[in-house]
């Protein structure tokens, strides 16, 4: 309903770059790419301000690192549609939780929070555990003093990691026999990425015309991960339904090690949606959703997380102390749920490296409606429907009004959570009723990832340092460099 000259006088109380007539700020978004990205986001922040109106053609787009405005659309429980430059993802993740909205967000949303449940996370805990053990085994070819970057050991710790609790499957990555799947996950994430940053690859036909054999390499790939997660899901139902005719009072037995187990998976199979079970398409989207999203921002996590622990031979110093303390040095003990409770400080230095490298930098919402807010300098206004609305998390992180010397990597900023901004102002999983379903699932991975690597090894700051790029996640242009040491036996 709202006509153009309606819209611009809606925004007029925000600033923004200049506009020419019809392309509006086009030149100022056309040549974006991974890597000027966040040094140009910055720059236009410091020219105008944390919250702007850009128009680039007949959008309208808002820019805003702005905590006070941030708040008010991150908790409203109206404006939860997401922005269409997620699109790039859907061919491969349908319509799982990080892409629906409406109706089947909400009813996959109640199904999917309680798999996070406390009871199920707890025996996740036992595979971040041996999965880790396979991670620090794998990194001792690293351990010799030389530069080397961390990223492929984390990647495919983590695809195993997610693999087995999602899906109940081992899929071997940091194997050398890895599975087919595992690599075109590994390989399609990348190919994503890539498109996700360019303006115009972010169209799915404007990709296809451009890059025709790329784009038959992306059909290839989604097949193959399609047909085995649809595989998995098949067998898994027959074993759910085997054993309930059995009347077996735990339906699944997890193959690996013979323990019981539930994946997440296991929960989807046994829920329903106004009386009827999820069919195993509506499945399938949800375990290739967490396959994506539970790798490649944990990956990003932990790389960068390494990478500042490297760095900081203190923080690195006050870690070991808690992870011996806590853990001991017997190796073959399994460290448990509550082990990872205790390491307070190891705790902190994952939020202080979430801060400064939140992996999902920022994140977007499409306006289906006006979206009223007030603040503090521009007053009482609306942002009319059919806006689009991209909310730097990165931007909120490292601005010295929430963070003094933001730069500094200070975990000790997080011991105390007393803090004197909003608590919007620090938000690495989003917050509001579209927040990260997997935020406990991560956090205690990376604890469990960590604690081991760093009793093992001592990290030595070698190499070039990290260059921050926005590849869907937050990636590093030179890598995560670093060297490893293995430290003598306490
Ligand atoms: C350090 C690791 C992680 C970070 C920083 C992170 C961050 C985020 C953020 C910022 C969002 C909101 C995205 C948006 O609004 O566009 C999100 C959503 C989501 N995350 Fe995570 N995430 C992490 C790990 C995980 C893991 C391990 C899982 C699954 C096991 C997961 C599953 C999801 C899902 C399904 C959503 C969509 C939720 C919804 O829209 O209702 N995430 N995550």
């Amino acid at each position: 309903h709202w006509r153009q000259r309606g819209r611009r006088a809606a925004v007029a109380n925000l600033p923004g770059p200049y506009c020419f007539p019809l392309i509006g700020a086009l030149h100022r978004v056309i040549n974006l790419n991974p890597k000027n990205f966040l040094k140009r986001s910055h720059k236009y922040s410091i020219e105008l301000g944390h919250l702007q109106r850009v128009w680039v053609l007949n959008r309208l787009m808002i820019t805003s690192s702005d905590v006070e405005f941030n708040e008010q659309v991150l908790a409203s429980q109206e404006h939860l549609v997401k922005h269409q430059v997620y699109k790039v993802l859907g061919q491969w993740l349908g319509n799982g939780l990080l892409l629906s909205d409406g109706k089947v967000w909400y009813q996959r949303r109640k199904i999917i929070t309680p798999t996070f449940h406390f009871s199920i996370l707890e025996q996740f805990v036992e595979v971040f555990d041996l999965q880790s053990n396979l991670c620090v085994q794998r990194l001792e070819q690293r351990a010799n003093g030389e530069t080397f970057d961390v990223y492929p050991f984390v990647c495919l710790a983590a695809l195993d990691i997610i693999a087995e609790t999602a899906m109940g499957t081992k899929v071997n990555a940091q194997l050398a026999e890895s599975t087919p799947y595992a690599n075109a996950v590994t390989e399609c994430t990348a190919l994503m990425a890539w498109r996700f940053m360019s303006f115009y690859l972010q169209s799915e036909l404007l990709f296809t015309l451009t890059h025709p054999h790329l784009k038959l390499r992306q059909m290839q790939l989604i097949r193959t991960m399609h047909a085995f997660t649809t595989e998995v899901i098949k067998q898994r139902r027959q074993i759910l339904e085997g054993m309930q005719r059995v009347g077996a009072e735990q339906p699944l037995q997890n193959e690996v090690g013979g323990k019981r187990r539930m994946a997440l998976l296991d929960v989807l199979l046994q829920a329903s949606v106004d009386g009827r079970p999820l069919r195993d398409e509506e499945i399938r989207e949800e375990v290739d959703t967490f396959m994506f999203e539970g790798h490649d921002t944990t990956t990003s996590a932990l790389s960068f997380c390494l990478w500042c622990i490297s760095r900081n031979p203190q923080v690195q110093a006050k870690m070991l102390e808690e992870i011996l303390h806590v853990l001991g040095s017997d190796r073959s003990r399994a460290v448990t749920m509550r082990d990872l409770g205790e390491l307070k400080y190891v705790e902190c230095v994952i939020k202080e490296s979430l801060r400064i490298y939140p992996p999902v930098p920022l994140v977007g919402r499409k306006l289906q409606t006006d979206f009223k807010y007030t603040h503090s300098k521009f007053g009482a206004a609306v942002i009319p429907a059919g806006s689009e609305i991209l909310m730097g998390i990165i931007g909120m992180h490292n601005d010295e009004k929430n963070f003094p010397d933001p730069h500094l990597f200070k975990p000790e900023r997080h011991a105390n959570s007393e803090r004197s901004t909003s608590s919007f102002a620090y938000v690495p999983f989003s917050a509001g009723p579209r927040n990260c379903v997997g935020q406990k699932f991560a956090q205690l991975e990376m604890k469990m990832l960590l604690a081991k690597i760093v009793r093992e090894y001592e990290l030595l700051p070698l190499g070039e340092p990290v260059q921050a790029v926005v590849n869907i996640v937050l990636r590093s242009d030179t890598g995560f460099q670093m060297g490893m040491r293995r430290r003598s036996q306490p």
